[in-house]
């Protein structure tokens, strides 16, 4: 492609390239250039990309995009934010490939995963349409499996994936957006038919540092839709819509909500209630527990609606819906009397919604295993401990992704949450052996809950990933006799 084609809608401030250069690719890490790319050199939290662009034109970049110009000569262009940029190019280079699906974000704190689950589901089984899927689990164009590191993906990645959805017969895409793309432009010049908001509680503040910015972050999208889907009960809503250029549908239980929830009946085995608007009340039932699966079925069924699916026809898929990989999974415990399940909450308010959950209905203790993530909100560690006191009968406090963090010294954040409280605790610190000690000491009834990990099959230590998936931690200490 022409330079000029791939710079088409990006601020140049100076240029020292023949614009009618043929570029053959893009890249944004000088350790994946290769010659003829056009190397974007972005400022990043860890180190800077232009520090990188001496070894992409080792490595052949026909020319750099930047922000900051480089001393001497070279084939330069000079743009105010190089992250944005590439997220037009990106656009450029597949040929607008969003512009060829109907596209759905969903942003908020907890229940993004599920929610774009859920809406895929109704999109096939109504529709009969091929539906594209971006999140934290995997990503799919219709039912192929592509996996993933994160959430929402590099904006170049996200729009190679749209192009590989588009080019598959895709007609819808559903995504997360999670409050980092959102803020670092990664879904920038995406324009959304439905946007949904699922909540806002603490997450992330280590990179947002106040709520306040965690919340504007996710307004962002409301700015970019058509509807917007949101929760009409979550205090930061009126912030959230502050500056947005949307029309707004909300849902909710308490409030006067455009899709309301009545006559909500919670169960170990799942939810039912009336789906309620001005015109017309249909009964729900979905085979997922959890409070917290009242506002994830309503936020799908008002997206439904946005996108001309009625309340009956939503209904109907959303009552065979199969549960989401590492959301409130049940795993095989053959011969045991107590129950383990999967969950991956990994925030306080998450933490406290899957325990309370589980509390309302387990016959014996409710036992939650936990730990947290290592370079992420260290203020979010107490705040988790705290939920399991407040809401286990008795806690494993274990590791979760220590990642480049010394687990114990994660744990000591934790344990301050348990003050005050009387909820027993035992700290085992490796996983694998928390799991197999809740289990050695598991009494008739218990539920024990593995928090944090969900579909996730590694452990990441050190930047590197080793294999361990709870299903089979599980599996082997049952064979094992134990
Ligand atoms: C805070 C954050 O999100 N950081 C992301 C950001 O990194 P960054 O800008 O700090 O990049 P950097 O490592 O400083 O490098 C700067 C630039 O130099 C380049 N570079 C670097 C080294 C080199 O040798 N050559 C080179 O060219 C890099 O490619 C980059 O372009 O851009 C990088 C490139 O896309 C991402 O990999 C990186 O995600 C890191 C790994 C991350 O952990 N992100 C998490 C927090 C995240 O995004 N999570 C969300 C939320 C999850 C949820 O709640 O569901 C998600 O969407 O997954
Ligand atoms: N609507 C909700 N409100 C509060 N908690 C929820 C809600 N939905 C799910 N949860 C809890 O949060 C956990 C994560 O759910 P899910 O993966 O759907 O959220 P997410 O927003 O995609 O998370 P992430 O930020 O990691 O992508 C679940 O395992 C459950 O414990
Ligand atoms: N998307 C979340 C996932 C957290 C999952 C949990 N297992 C952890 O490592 O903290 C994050 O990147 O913060
Ligand atoms: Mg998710």
């Amino acid at each position: 492609m022409k330079l000029r084609e791939l710079l088409n809608g990006v601020p140049v401030a100076s240029c020292a390239v023949d614009l009618e250069m043929e570029i053959t690719g893009v890249s944004y890490d000088s350790r994946a250039t290769q010659p003829g790319d056009l190397f974007v050199a972005m400022t990043g939290y860890a180190t800077d990309g232009h520090k990188y662009i001496a070894t992409a034109l080792e490595k052949g970049a026909a020319a750099v995009l930047c922000q900051n110009l480089p001393e001497g000569d070279g084939p330069y262009i000079r743009t105010a934010d190089s992250r944005r940029a590439l997220a037009v190019i990106g656009a450029n280079w597949f040929g607008h490939p969003a512009e060829e699906m109907t596209m759905i974000a969903v942003t908020g704190t907890c229940g993004k995963t599920t929610t774009t689950y859920l809406l895929k589901a109704i999109l096939e089984q109504v529709r009969g349409a091929k539906v594209g899927l971006i999140g934290t689990n995997q990503n799919m164009i219709g039912q192929e499996v592509i996996p993933t590191d994160r959430t929402t993906p590099e904006s170049f990645e996200v729009q190679r994936l749209f192009r590989e959805m588009a080019d598959a017969g895709c007609t819808y895409a559903v995504m997360e957006t999670s409050s980092h793309a959102l803020c670092l432009d990664r879904v920038y010049g995406v324009h959304y038919a439905v946007g949904i908001f699922t909540n806002l509680t603490q997450d992330h503040l280590d990179f947002h540092v106040t709520m306040e910015n965690y919340c504007d972050a996710k307004a962002i999208l409301f700015r970019n839709c058509g509807v917007g889907v949101v929760n009409g009960d979550d205090p930061w809503t009126p912030r959230l819509l502050k500056d947005a250029t949307c029309q707004v549908r909300t849902y909710g239980v308490k409030s006067e909500a455009d899709l309301r929830a009545e006559n909500v009946v919670l169960s170990a085995d799942g939810i039912a209630f009336d789906a309620v608007t001005k015109t017309e009340r249909v009964p729900i039932r979905v085979n997922i527990p959890g409070g917290f699966m009242v506002y994830n079925t309503l936020d799908v069924q008002g997206a439904a609606l946005a996108l001309g699916i009625s309340l009956k026809d939503s209904a109907a898929v959303l009552a065979k819906v199969p549960h989401v990989q590492g959301r409130v999974e049940v795993v095989p415990t053959p011969g045991k009397d107590y129950t383990i399940l999967i969950d991956y909450a990994h925030t306080p308010d998450s933490m406290v919604n899957v325990l309370q959950t589980v509390k309302e209905f387990a016959k014996g203790r409710t036992v939650a295993v936990f730990g947290c993530g290592g370079d992420r909100d260290k203020t979010k560690r107490p705040r988790m401990g705290k939920a399991a006191a407040d809401w286990s009968d008795f806690a494993v406090v274990t590791t979760d992704n220590p990642r480049t963090e010394e687990p114990a010294a994660i744990i000591r954040d934790i344990l301050p949450g348990f003050d005050g409280s009387n909820t027993p605790y035992e700290v085992v610190e490796d996983r694998v052996e928390a799991i197999r000690w809740a289990m050695d000491h598991a009494q008739k009834d218990d539920v024990i809950v593995l928090c944090g990990k969900g579909h996730e099959t590694y452990q990441e230590v050190n930047h590197q990933k080793f294999h361990m998936d709870e299903r089979e931690i599980v599996a082997e200490h049952l064979n094992s006799g134990r």
